[in-house]
C-alpha cells in the first residue's frame, strides 16, 4: 500500500512554544516528527470518469451538515500513539496515520442505483446479527438505498444460494440475537464464482463480516473486483470472538464472550472450593492467541493459572504445572485453572492422523487441551497422593460464549462499525476495513488487515499482571 508522508523532512526539534491560537499555556510544544498518511484504496483509481455528487445526508432531516460534520482526506487518526522520543529517526510503520472513518461531503453512488449484498463468514461472535442490522438500517435511512440483500451461510452462498432481500422491518429485533440470521460456515471459497455472483446479481456494494480467514477471501475478492474493473466497493468488517485481529483496538463481540467467560469460572470456583483437593479446570476459545483467557482470568481474580498458546508450558518436575497446584492445594485446598484452547498443543499425544486435521478452511483441528489435561489431573494426583481425596470439576462454556447476543457496549461498537463502513464505501473507497484505532474509528487497507495478528503479548504489562494475580509459574526452566 502506498504511504504519503506529510512531512518529508527529518525530524526537528523547534522548541519554540509555538501554541494553538486558543491555549493561553505557556507550556513549550517541541514539534518532533512527520506523519506518514496510509493511502487508501479508491475506486476511481481504476474506474475512469467516476462521477461525485453530494452526500444526501445534506437534506436528511435528522442530520445537521454543518461545518466539521463531514471528514475530509486531511482528517487522520495516528496508529500509534506512544513513542520513544529518543529514536532519531521517523519511520513510516511507527508514524503511520489512517484516515479517519465517517461521512464525506461528495460520495460515489447514486443511492437509487446501490445494489448491496452483506455476508457473515467464520465462527460465530456476539454481535454479527447487530453489524447486519446496523448495515440495513444505515444504508436504508443514512442514504436511501433500498435494494439491499444478505448473502446465506458465508462465502460459498455467493454462488450457491439465492440471496435474501433486508429491510429494517426485517431487521428491526436482530441486534437481541445471537449468531448469524444470515448463518454462516467454513470453506467454501471460490474466487471465480464469487466474483462471477457478485457480477450477476448487479451488486455494487459488499460488506464482508467476518474474521482473519475470511479478511484473507475479502483481499482476493478486492483484487479480482478490480482487475475486472468493476464499480464494485467492498468494505471487510473484523469479527473474531479470539480478538487475533491485529490493528485494530479490539473486535466486537470480545468483551460479551469476556463477561461470559466469567461465569464458566465462577462456577469453577464454587465447585472446586466446596470439595476436598477440588480443582475447577474451564476451558475457553482461543485458537492461536489467549485474550479471552487472560482477560477473563484478570476480570474474575479467582484463577490460579492461566494458560495461553503464546506460553509453552510443562506437567511434571520443578517449576511445572502439577508442582505449583500441588502447592495451591495444600495451601488453599482449591485451584481454578483456566486454560485456551489453542494451549498445550504441542504436549497433546496425538496420532498422525490427528496431525493433519483441518477444518473446512484449513484451520488446524484441535484436540480438547481441556479433556487431557483433566485426565492428567487425575493420573498425577492418584500416582503421588494415593487414597487421599481429590477432584477436578472440567467445564467447557466454547460456545455458550459466543452464541450470545452482544452486550450494550458491543452492540454500540458494532453499530459504529456499520456506519463507518457505509460512509467509507458511499464515499468510493473500497478494499478497506473500518475499525477502531486507539479509540476513534479509521479506514485501514484490507490487505493490511488480513496480515496483521493479535498475540498477547507476554513481555508486556498486562501478562505480568496475570502472573502477578495468580502466581503461577512462568514454566521457563524445565
Ligand atoms: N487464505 C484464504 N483465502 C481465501 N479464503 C479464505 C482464506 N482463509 C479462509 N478463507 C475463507 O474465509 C471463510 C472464513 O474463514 P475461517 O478461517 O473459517 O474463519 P474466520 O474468518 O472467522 O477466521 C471461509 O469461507 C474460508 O474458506
Ligand atoms: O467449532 P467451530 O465453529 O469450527 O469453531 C471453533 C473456533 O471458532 C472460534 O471461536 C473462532 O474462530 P474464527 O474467528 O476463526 O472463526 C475459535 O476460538 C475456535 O477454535
Ligand atoms: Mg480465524
Amino acid at each position: 500500500m502506498a504511504i504519503s508522508s506529510t512531512d518529508a523532512n527529518a525530524p526537528t526539534f523547534s522548541g519554540t512554544g509555538d501554541l494553538a491560537d486558543n491555549t493561553t499555556s505557556t507550556a513549550k510544544i517541541i514539534s518532533f516528527e512527520p506523519t506518514y498518511l496510509q493511502d487508501l484504496p479508491h475506486l476511481t483509481d481504476y474506474v475512469p470518469d467516476l462521477q461525485s455528487r453530494p452526500n444526501p445526508l445534506d437534506h436528511n432531516p435528522y442530520f445537521h451538515t454543518v461545518d466539521g460534520f463531514y471528514l475530509t482526506g486531511s482528517d487522520v487518526i495516528l496508529r500509534h500513539i506512544t513513542f520513544d522520543l529518543s529514536e532519531t529517526f521517523p519511520s513510516p510503520s511507527r508514524h503511520l496515520a489512517y484516515h479517519r472513518a465517517g461521512p464525506r461531503k461528495d460520495i460515489y453512488f447514486e443511492s437509487s442505483n446501490v445494489r448491496a449484498a452483506i455476508v457473515t463468514c467464520g465462527g460465530l461472535c456476539p454481535g454479527m446479527n447487530t453489524v447486519i442490522r446496523e448495515l440495513v438500517t444505515g444504508l436504508w435511512d443514512l442514504y436511501g438505498v433500498r435494494e439491499i440483500f444478505g448473502i446465506v451461510a458465508g462465502y460459498r452462498g455467493f454462488f450457491s444460494m439465492e440471496p435474501r432481500r433486508l429491510n429494517p422491518k426485517l431487521v428491526h429485533d436482530w441486534h437481541k440475537k445471537g449468531g448469524t440470521v444470515l448463518e454462516t460456515s467454513r470453506g467454501g471459497f471460490d474466487l471465480e464464482k464469487i466474483v462471477d455472483a457478485i457480477e450477476k446479481h448487479g451488486f455494487n456494494q459488499v460488506y464482508i463480516i467476518g474474521g482473519d480467514g475470511t479478511m484473507r477471501g475479502a483481499v482476493k475478492i478486492y483484487n479480482e473486483i478490480k482487475r475486472r474493473k468493476l464499480n464494485v466497493g467492498v468494505a471487510g468488517i473484523p469479527k473474531t470472538v479470539d480478538n487475533d485481529i491485529g490493528i485494530i483496538d479490539r473486535s466486537f463481540g470480545f468483551q460479551t464472550a469476556v463477561e461470559m467467560a466469567q461465569q464458566a469460572i465462577s462456577a469453577a470456583h464454587v465447585e472446586a472450593e466446596s470439595a476436598v483437593n477440588g480443582i475447577g479446570l474451564v476451558k475457553l476459545m482461543g485458537r492461536n492467541v489467549g485474550h479471552i483467557a487472560l482477560h477473563a482470568t484478570l476480570g474474575s481474580r479467582d484463577v490460579d493459572c492461566c494458560l495461553i498458546p503464546e506460553v509453552d508450558f510443562y506437567l511434571e518436575g520443578k517449576g511445572g504445572l502439577f508442582e505449583f497446584l500441588n502447592q495451591r492445594l495444600k495451601e488453599n485446598g482449591h485451584a481454578v485453572v483456566v486454560v485456551a484452547e489453542g494451549a498445550g498443543q504441542d504436549i497433546i499425544p496425538r496420532t498422525e492422523a490427528q496431525k493433519e486435521e483441518r477444518d473446512e478452511s484449513g484451520n488446524l483441528v484441535f484436540l480438547d487441551v481441556g479433556a487431557w489435561l483433566k485426565s492428567e489431573l487425575k493420573n498425577w494426583w492418584d500416582r503421588d497422593h494415593p487414597g487421599e481425596l481429590f477432584t477436578v470439576k472440567y467445564i467447557d462454556p466454547t460456545y455458550m460464549i459466543r452464541a450470545v447476543p452482544a452486550n450494550a457496549t458491543d452492540n454500540l461498537y458494532c453499530s459504529l462499525l456499520a456506519h463507518s463502513a457505509i460512509h467509507g464505501i458511499m464515499a468510493g473507497y473500497t478494499g478497506f476495513v473500518a475499525g477502531p484505532v486507539n479509540g476513534n474509528y479509521a479506514y485501514i487497507p484490507l490487505e493490511d488487515v488480513a496480515q496483521a495478528k493479535n498475540a498477547v503479548n507476554t513481555k508486556d504489562h498486562k501478562w505480568s499482571w496475570v502472573r502477578s494475580v495468580t502466581n503461577q509459574p512462568d514454566f521457563v526452566s524445565c
